[in-house]
């Protein structure tokens, strides 16, 4: 029987934010089966049972519970910080079977970095870039695959992804850029809607109205680029009337070079990923 979505058992190592992002978008699909989840992580217990009440998740903290979990597991998430990168994958390298597909969504951390650290280079590994929208369903990821993932692994690790938004397969090298943009993005949006919403309030509206409106024009604004298939740029201009007030605003914000400084930080967002990934694979070279 071919592993799916519906019928494979997946362990994530690592409990935090990006876990429960894709956990919560795993369990409320209409066949998605909280039974076959476990969370493992480091040491706050308390978390692993607040996870359980709200997604109907299994965890494990005792020793011989966390290893049959990893045991039992066709998919094992990695969801820990890069600085603990060594150290989790160290101790989990011994317990990893070949036929186990193991899901990275650490930042800027490579396949080869984790073939290294694990010692051997037939671990099926995909190595992806979610984002925390993946709890609603509205995530973007980015995956790619090691030559020993099979057929059926990267269509579970694509479902798996798509099941929480949208995921597309692309080249490792280009796994970085995608944390510039969809990775790290969803900060760039909610920076710029507290500004928003701090101008609303200073201009004399209540928080509540000033949210309310900042939110809405957030979500349609997105919809409207993916529902009229128009650029960016043209709808922009359609909301630009001459010497208006959206004029006056954009001016104002290039006079703060807004769009360069968006564009640079996505670049740097991917160039720190890099770095991430050369520290975790130096400290790895050097043990
Ligand atoms: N947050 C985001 O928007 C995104 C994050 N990522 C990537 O996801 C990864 C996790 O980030 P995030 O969820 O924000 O981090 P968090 O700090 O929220 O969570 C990290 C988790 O890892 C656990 N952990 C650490 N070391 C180990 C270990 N050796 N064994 C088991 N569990 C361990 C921690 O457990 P404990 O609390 O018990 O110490 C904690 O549950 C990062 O590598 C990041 O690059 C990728 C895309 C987006
Ligand atoms: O900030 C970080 O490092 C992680 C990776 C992408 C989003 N958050």
């Amino acid at each position: 029987m071919s592993i799916t979505l519906s019928n494979a058992a997946f362990t994530f190592v690592g409990a935090g934010s990006m876990a429960e992002a894709i956990v919560r978008g795993l369990t409320s699909l209409k066949d998605g089966n909280p039974e076959r989840i476990t969370m493992l992580n480091r040491q706050d217990a308390a978390r692993l049972h607040d996870l359980q009440q709200r997604y109907g998740i299994r965890y494990a903290v005792e020793a011989e519970a966390r290893n049959l979990a990893i045991a039992q597991a066709d998919v094992v998430i990695v969801a820990f910080k890069p600085k603990d990168a060594i150290e989790g994958l160290k101790a989990l390298s011994p317990q990893l079977k070949r036929n186990q597909l193991l899901v990275s969504v650490i930042a800027g951390l490579s396949a080869a970095t984790i073939e290294d650290i694990l010692g051997r280079s037939d671990q099926p590994i995909a190595r992806t870039m979610p984002n925390t929208s993946s709890s609603i369903g509205l995530g973007a990821t980015g995956i790619a695959f090691t030559a020993a993932v099979s057929a059926d692994q990267r269509e579970l690790a694509s479902a798996m992804f798509a099941s929480t938004g949208i995921a597309a397969v692309v080249e490792e090298a280009r796994l970085d850029i995608v944390t510039g943009v969809s990775g790290s993005g969803p900060a760039y949006i909610y920076y710029m809607m507290e500004a928003m919403i701090e101008g609303g309030i200073r201009g004399g509206l209540t928080p509540e109205a000033a949210r309310q409106l900042t939110v809405q024009t957030v979500l349609g604004a997105a919809k409207m680029v993916e529902l009229t298939g128009e650029e960016p740029a043209e709808l922009r201009r359609k909301v630009t009337s001459p010497n208006g007030t959206t004029q006056a605003a954009l001016e104002t914000l290039d006079r703060f070079d807004f769009a360069a400084g968006v564009t640079q930080a996505v670049l740097r967002a991917a160039e720190r990923a890099g770095e991430l990934g050369q520290a975790i694979s130096a400290q790895a070279a050097n043990r």
